[in-house]
């Protein structure tokens, strides 16, 4: 919640948000950077500095509205540190304003606009919290949690995902002996239902097609139990960079990474047709992740979504030809918008009558994992309703 801040930390805080009004970078890069540049703040003023322009950046339409049009950053902060952006009353404002939103995105809000579409975006306008995976292959999910206790770092089971353990506060994790180990990896809750979905059994082939920093394709090593394949592609060798070493950490010697040129590399032609499960955890808008990077929402519109979903289209066709017959293609997104979501897989089904869709939910409570009946077929996840950052799939299955 927005508090008073001592002078010098209102002067820094005034800066970098000017800084980040700029939207020529991603937010946390440029609030990274300015930390670098200004190693006289400690961490703690650190963490003020942060917390306050990131509150601003999320409630940027009501902060703007109590500062007055053409506001300089200085007196943004000030509508947020006094917290004149939230006494506005209500009434004055549209319903974006109110859910701090820009119009063409609440226009396209997937929830019906009323009380529902509000909570969602309220959630979304909340900082996020830190989800851990347990390594399965190294540990149990009741060890670590006692484990990180002894270590006076309080834990909680997650809700859905079995594997889940959700930490209380914001403890320094980065360096604990379970995450230097991999015993324990950083993954939203939702992040982890996604690999779920996908089903992984021991000794399968699968195809991790969008892998990035490969955080599924560990999480789909271990389900696994280290036997198998998972083929780790990208066509950013700089994401998959440390995945090798991370696999070797969680004592996984199934994950393969390969930097791809791009979705119809012809080194994939060797695996058509072969392959028992492949997710498709496509580039998006990431405005699924708007807890954690609330800046996405102002600096993308409509065109970056349908941009996006031409190379989701290409990425999802290509994919799919890897599928064997009988085999499983999960299309994902950190994106709750339709463009990105059911447009994509409805357009690929409509000229891909050899898959059809399976129902999520189903497929999801055949692993445990009991989410509440959606009235869809695939998988929508949000703050609101599942206190999960926002994500779509859809499990499709290729005729036998
Ligand atoms: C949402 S991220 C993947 C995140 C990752 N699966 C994880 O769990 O951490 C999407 C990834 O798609 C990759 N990508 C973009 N275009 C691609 C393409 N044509 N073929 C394969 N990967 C692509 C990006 O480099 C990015 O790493």
């Amino acid at each position: 919640m927005s508090a008073p801040l001592p002078a010098v930390l209102h002067q820094h805080t005034a800066r970098l948000l000017d800084q980040l009004l700029q939207f020529a970078h991603p937010a946390d890069a440029t609030v990274q950077q300015y930390f670098r540049k200004n190693t006289a703040l400690g961490s703690r003023d650190r963490a003020r500095v942060a917390d306050a322009v990131f509150g601003c950046l999320r409630h940027l339409r009501r902060v703007r509205h109590a500062a007055g049009e053409g506001a300089s950053a200085d007196a943004l902060v000030a509508a947020w540190t006094g917290g004149a952006w939230a006494a506005i009353d209500p009434a004055t404002l549209s319903p974006a304003e109110r859910a701090d939103l820009p119009d063409w995105l609440m226009e396209r809000w997937p929830w019906p606009a009323g009380e529902v579409a509000s909570a969602v975006a309220e959630a979304f306008n909340q900082p996020a919290p830190l989800d851990l995976r347990v390594n399965i292959v190294k540990a149990k999910r009741d060890a670590v949690q006692a484990a990180l206790a002894a270590a006076g770092i309080e834990t909680v089971a997650g809700r859905w995902a079995p594997h889940a353990l959700r930490v209380v506060g914001k403890p320094a994790l980065q360096r604990h002996p379970l995450m230097v180990d991999g015993s324990i990896e950083v993954q939203d809750e939702g992040s982890q239902l996604l690999g779920q979905l996908l089903g992984a059994r021991r000794g399968e082939q699968i195809v991790d097609f969008c892998a990035g920093a490969g955080g599924k394709s560990l999480q789909i090593g271990a389900q696994m139990r280290n036997t198998g394949r998972v083929h780790a592609f990208d066509v950013s060798a700089g994401r998959l960079s440390e995945l090798a070493q991370r696999a070797k950490r969680a004592a996984l010697g199934n994950v393969q990474p390969m930097a791809i040129r791009d979705e119809n590399d012809v080194r994939l032609s060797r695996l058509a047709g072969k392959v028992d499960r492949v997710l498709v955890d496509a580039p998006c808008s990431g405005l699924g992740t708007l807890r954690r990077n609330p800046d996405l929402k102002w600096r993308q519109g409509p065109e970056q979504l349908a941009e996006k979903a031409v190379l989701q289209g290409a990425i999802l066709t290509a994919a799919a030809r890897l599928v064997k017959p009988g085999g499983v293609l999960v299309y994902a997104t950190c994106s709750m918008m339709a463009e990105e979501n059911m447009g994509v897989v409805d357009a690929f089904l409509s000229e891909h009558p050899d898959f059809t869709i399976e129902p999520a939910l189903a497929a999801l409570a055949k692993q445990g994992v009991e989410l509440p009946d959606n009235g869809r077929s695939t998988l929508l996840l949000d703050p609101f309703h599942h206190d999960t950052d926002g994500f779509f799939a859809a499990r499709m299955v290729r005729c036998a």
